[in-house]
């Protein structure tokens, strides 16, 4: 039985594509796999039997990514898959900044019980009047997923949109809106825009990018949508932004002390993502993410180590080995393998940073002895049979 464990709710959609050779457990220490939300797991101990990680969702903060390849566990996320869930809220934020939509539904919940509540109502709306986000410009800083989506659903309502983004892929690029204006730096966006939404990983080079001196570049009044993750905006210079006038609202999808209730701030219990469908789409990626890489050593959307597919083992045997990327690696490998007698007939290798992956499929299985033999390599850091 191959176990594995959930450190959060998974979608059933997704669990129900393990066959009966899986099996669920409640206990991390007996696991090959785990699937992952947004479960802290950097001060987790992992057990040897864990092979992999799936975080059934885009944002891998919350997992030691160095400590795992270290250990040979691959982790995997599952791009695009809940960017949808996302761009809605996104959406959803600019339009409860600009008109104070939560106020007026409040007011109608406080007079309820008033029987002239319809005159009553058209005496108070003028509290709740807002501005319309037509033709206002909206800069997005990041256009991988999310920040493509909403971009150009930004435009298909009306709005003028700058995009940033240094590291843009090729498939953003195809897929924005030829409207969004390429802007060079994030200084741009933050000079020309009415609101401005972030849509980067954390990062050690992006926690605070949102600080003092790029709020101070902003134009007054400014709507500023935070749904990536807290430490992405220095919070005390955005609280002395929002007391000083300068930013009109912080939407911000994830409460912290510093920003929950505060005046100015409209705070999300992180809900861009918890849409059946994204939770769906998570968990089903995150399951075949999890049975390519255990039943055939494929790897497809890893964050710590390369991608690498050799489809399905036709052949007698298959071995992966994860080591350092460094040299002689290879030639090391395959003369264990030559010394074994075992003939090779196809093989991979894939290079990620520190870290590599090589597949062999083999005309002969490969003993405990062959294994034990290359797990002593230097450099080795995990052998694992497939076949
Ligand atoms: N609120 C929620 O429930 C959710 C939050 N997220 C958060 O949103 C983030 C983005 O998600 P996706 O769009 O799916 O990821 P993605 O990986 O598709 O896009 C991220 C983009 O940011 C760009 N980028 C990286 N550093 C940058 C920088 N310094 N300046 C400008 N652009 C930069 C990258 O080139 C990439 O295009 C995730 O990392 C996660 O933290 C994601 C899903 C759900
Ligand atoms: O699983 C969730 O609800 C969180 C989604 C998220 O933050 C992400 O995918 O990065």
């Amino acid at each position: 039985m191959i176990q594995y464990n959930c450190l959060n709710p998974i979608a059933a959609c997704g669990l129900d594509l393990f066959t009966d050779a899986y099996q669920k457990t409640d206990d991390i220490n007996e696991a090959r796999a785990v699937l992952v939300r947004s479960a802290a797991m950097h001060d987790m101990e992992l057990p040897k039997s864990l092979e992999v990680i799936a975080r059934a969702g885009a944002g891998v903060n919350n997992i030691p990514l160095d400590k795992c390849a270290e250990k040979g566990i691959v982790v995997f996320n599952t791009p695009g898959a809940n960017a949808n869930g996302v761009k809605e809220l996104v959406i959803a934020g600019m339009l409860l900044a600009s008109r104070d939509i939560t106020g007026g539904i409040d007011w109608v919940k406080e007079n309820a019980a008033d029987e002239n509540i319809a005159k009553a109502a058209e005496k108070a709306k003028k509290a709740f009047a807002g501005t319309e986000i037509m033709g206002k410009k909206l800069g997005v800083i990041g256009l991988g997923a999310i920040g493509v989506r909403v971009a150009n659903a930004a435009c298909a309502l009306g709005m003028e949109v700058y995009g940033y983004d240094p590291y843009l892929s090729v498939n953003a690029a195809w897929n924005v809106d030829k409207a969004v204006k390429h802007v060079i730096t994030a200084e741009d966006i933050y000079r020309e825009c009415d609101f401005i939404t972030i849509h980067v990983p954390l990062l050690d080079t992006t926690k605070k990018m949102i600080n003092k001196e790029a709020i101070d570049m902003m134009k007054d009044n400014v709507v500023f949508l935070n749904f990536s993750r807290d430490t992405l905006v220095d919070e005390e210079a955005m609280a002395a932004a929002l007391e000083a006038g300068k930013v009109k609202k912080y939407v911000v999808d994830f409460p912290t002390p510093a920003t929950a209730g505060k005046e100015g701030c409209l705070v999300i219990p992180h809900l861009g993502a918890s849409t059946e469908e994204s939770e769906d789409n998570c968990a089903v990626m995150a399951v075949k993410e999890i049975i390519d890489y255990i039943e055939n050593g494929n790897i497809t959307n890893s964050v710590n180590y390369p991608n690498c597919n050799m489809g399905v083992c036709s052949g007698a045997a298959r071995i992966a080995i994860l080591h350092k990327n460094v040299q002689n690696m290879i030639a090391r490998c395959t003369s264990v393998l030559g010394e074994a007698g075992i003939n090779i007939s196809d093989m991979t290798n894939k290079s990620r940073g520190d870290y590599a992956y090589s597949l062999f499929d083999l005309d002969a299985s490969a003993t405990a002895e062959v294994t034990e033999k290359l797990a002593a390599l230097e450099g080795v850091l995990r052998v694992r049979v497939i076949k």
